[in-house]
């Protein structure tokens, strides 16, 4: 059967679950501006786009679930509004009335506040500060949160050993006094800049268990992160550092189906080489005054399907064996 956004459903099959999906919604309380690029940023109307969004949700009732993708609130926002500004778009979340929300952190999170206040407002669980974990809603699949900014110049105390592991990384991959700078930086080397991160050794030894682990229960999984991991998906200075490392774990399990991310605004999508699905999501702080980038995945055994609103594209995502 086909339908209004151009993908076809499963053949009448009812998903096994569905859940909602946000990316960088990046509220301020301050007038319209544009990135350092020069593309529109929407910061007030970006709080209404999560609003409609969660009236949406709330409206379809089938929802188990939804996942925000990151940066919650801009980095421009007024550093005495910030603590305001992030419970304000919390309270949002919380009016979604099917079930959780899951966060992650992004970079403008992290401009706003240190980790150790974020997590518990945005109710990461936690220990150390660190901000990766999982959830198993149905026995069946799997989600996996990924920590991009577990090695980063940005959140962590300056005088932190993961802050001195990206500052040695960014010091040695990029020449430029301002590390938010790609100058001179060529093709993939372009995400070496301070708004990008790491998934640490530790991180990425923790995945590594819980990949098996989903093997050993017939699980599949859907990893998520606020930083994109397919550069077919994604800009070169969007992608996370160690994008390669985590895909090189990642593709040892062939329990890994699709990929979810924000942060590169436009939004992407692809198919890596070992068949694996990339959809980076388009965001709400692009919107112009009207217009509205949000969505739900339906799950079934052999496929995602995204039904984006709007600016956010709808995507089948149909796994390869
Ligand atoms: N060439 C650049 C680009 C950015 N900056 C500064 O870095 C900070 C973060 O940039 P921003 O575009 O706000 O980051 P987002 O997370 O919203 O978007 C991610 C990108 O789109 C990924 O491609 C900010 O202070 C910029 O001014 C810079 O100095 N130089």
């Amino acid at each position: 059967m086909g339908s209004a956004t151009g993908i076809v459903s499963a053949q009448g099959k009812q998903p096994l679950l569905s859940f909602g999906i946000i990316s960088d919604v990046q509220y301020a309380d301050i007038p319209d501006g544009h990135s350092f690029l020069g593309v529109p940023r929407y910061y007030r109307h970006s709080i209404l786009v999560l609003q409609r969004a969660v009236q949406k949700w709330n409206k379809m009732q089938k929802l188990k679930f939804a996942i925000n993708f990151g940066d919650i609130v801009d980095g421009f926002c007024p550093k005495d509004q910030s603590l305001n500004a992030v419970e304000k778009i919390v309270h949002e979340f919380e009016i979604f009335r099917h079930g959780s929300v899951y966060h992650m952190i992004g970079n403008h999170c992290l401009y706003s506040l240190p980790r150790d206040r974020l997590l518990p407002l945005l109710r990461i669980p936690s220990v150390d500060s660190r901000a990766y974990y999982d959830f198993s809603p149905i026995p069946e699949y799997r989600f996996v949160v990924l920590d991009g900014y577990d090695i980063s110049a940005i959140g962590w105390p300056q005088d932190h050993p993961k802050t001195i592991e990206a500052l040695k990384c960014l010091g040695e991959r990029n020449p430029n006094s301002d590390k938010n700078s790609p100058t001179g930086l060529v093709g993939l080397e372009r995400r070496f800049l301070m708004f990008n991160g790491a998934v640490g050794k530790d991180q990425l030894e923790w995945l590594d268990g819980v990949l098996q682990d989903a093997i050993n229960s017939n699980q599949k999984v859907v990893i998520c992160c606020h930083l994109p991991l397919d550069p077919g998906a994604s800009s070169p200075a969007a992608l996370l550092w160690n994008y390669d490392e985590v895909m090189d774990v990642i593709h040892r399990y062939n329990c890994v189906k699709v990929c979810l991310a924000g942060h590169d605004h436009k939004g992407g999508y692809s198919i890596d080489s070992h068949g694996l699905h990339h959809r980076v999501l388009e965001a709400a702080l692009e919107c112009p005054p009207g217009t509205d980038s949000f969505g739900y995945v339906d799950v079934f055994d052999d496929r995602l399907l995204l039904f984006g609103t709007d600016r956010m594209k709808s995507t089948e995502m149909i796994f390869t064996s």
